[in-house]
């Protein structure tokens, strides 16, 4: 029997449509909520994802303003673009889309940021409310994708508290932050972190509830670690040209055999990617909300 789908594409779909509706009642109200985006050089993905980025906001309403830099923008150019965009009134939150160029100090251009607008939940100061109010509801935004993934996973009814997940990978988008997220009172799950130094990680994935695969490397999780039934979610990416139609495509960590004995999957691309870019809208009107709100 193969394993049910998390359909990332079409939670993503009604959330967005959910938005559309807060961004109308916001506007009617005087608050016109705009995302920022700060962009360094041309590599395709990430111009991908930010032209995406900004195709979203003009699908639910709310306003985008864009700070393109070329490859070659030094610390200072960047850190100038951040200046700006934590000045500009019509951008009420941004993000950095990483990676940024080799040589660019990323720790001291994410400090930068306004944590007010910091769209993407990546600012020390959000990060550390995400440690401290472990028991409170925590009124700034939430790293997109740790978010995205808890939300696609109970949109389909599937209850976290209480289960063992086994995270691979400890990049900052994914495998850190959502740690923080699933260990809140409020989601209240067991996390493993595991990395390139774990040892045995077959043994730890194959005792995990549900596995949160963000190692970007091709079908890292096999056939043989998973437990039957298990909820997987493949975020890693890899690409390779398809040998069929010669076009590049984007491949996950999830191996195929592993999907077939899983309960749950998400696909990839399809699962994690579109849930990605609509918390991303997430953050924005609730942070635009909680102006009115005071
Ligand atoms: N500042 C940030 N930078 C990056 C983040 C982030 O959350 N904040 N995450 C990734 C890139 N990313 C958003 O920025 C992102 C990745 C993938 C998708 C997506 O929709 N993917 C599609 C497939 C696309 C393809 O074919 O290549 C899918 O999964 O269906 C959206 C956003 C790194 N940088």
């Amino acid at each position: 029997m193969s394993a049910q789908i998390l359909d990332g594409k079409s939670v993503a779909s009604a959330i967005k449509g959910e938005l559309k509706e807060r961004v109308t009642a916001l506007r009617e109200r005087g608050v016109v909520p705009g995302l920022g985006t700060l962009l360094v050089g041309d590599d395709p993905g990430s111009q991908w994802y930010v032209a995406g980025k900004h195709r979203d906001c003009a699908e639910v309403g709310i306003a985008s303003i864009r700070e393109d830099l070329p490859g070659d923008a030094t610390q200072e150019d960047i850190e100038a673009a951040v200046r700006r965009l934590n000045e500009d009134p019509a951008c009420t939150g941004y993000i950095v889309q990483l990676p940024l160029p080799k040589g660019i100090d990323t720790n001291r251009v994410l400090e930068l940021v306004d944590p007010d607008k910091d769209a993407d939940g990546l600012h020390p100061t959000n990060l550390g409310r995400l440690v401290l109010r472990v028991n409170e509801e925590v009124t700034s935004s939430l790293p997109c994708t740790p978010r995205g993934i808890i939300e696609l996973v109970e949109r389909h009814g599937i209850k976290l508290a209480g289960k063992e997940i086994v995270v691979l990978g400890r990049g900052v988008t994914v495998g850190r932050p959502i740690g923080l997220l699933l260990t809140r009172r409020a989601v209240n799950a067991t996390v493993t972190l595991t990395h390139t130094g774990t040892q045995d990680l077959a043994a730890l994935v194959r005792r995990a509830d549900v596995v949160v695969a963000a190692a970007g490397v091709k079908g890292i999780v096999s056939g043989d670690m998973v437990k039957p039934g298990a909820v997987l979610i493949d975020v890693g990416v890899s690409r390779e040209t398809d040998p069929e139609t010669g076009k590049s495509r984007v491949v996950g960590d999830v191996s195929p055999e592993a999907a077939e004995i899983a309960g749950w999957v998400s696909p990839n691309p399809g699962g994690v990617g579109p849930m990605t870019r609509a918390m991303l809208l997430s953050n924005v009107v609730d942070s635009a909300e909680r102006t009115l709100a005071g």
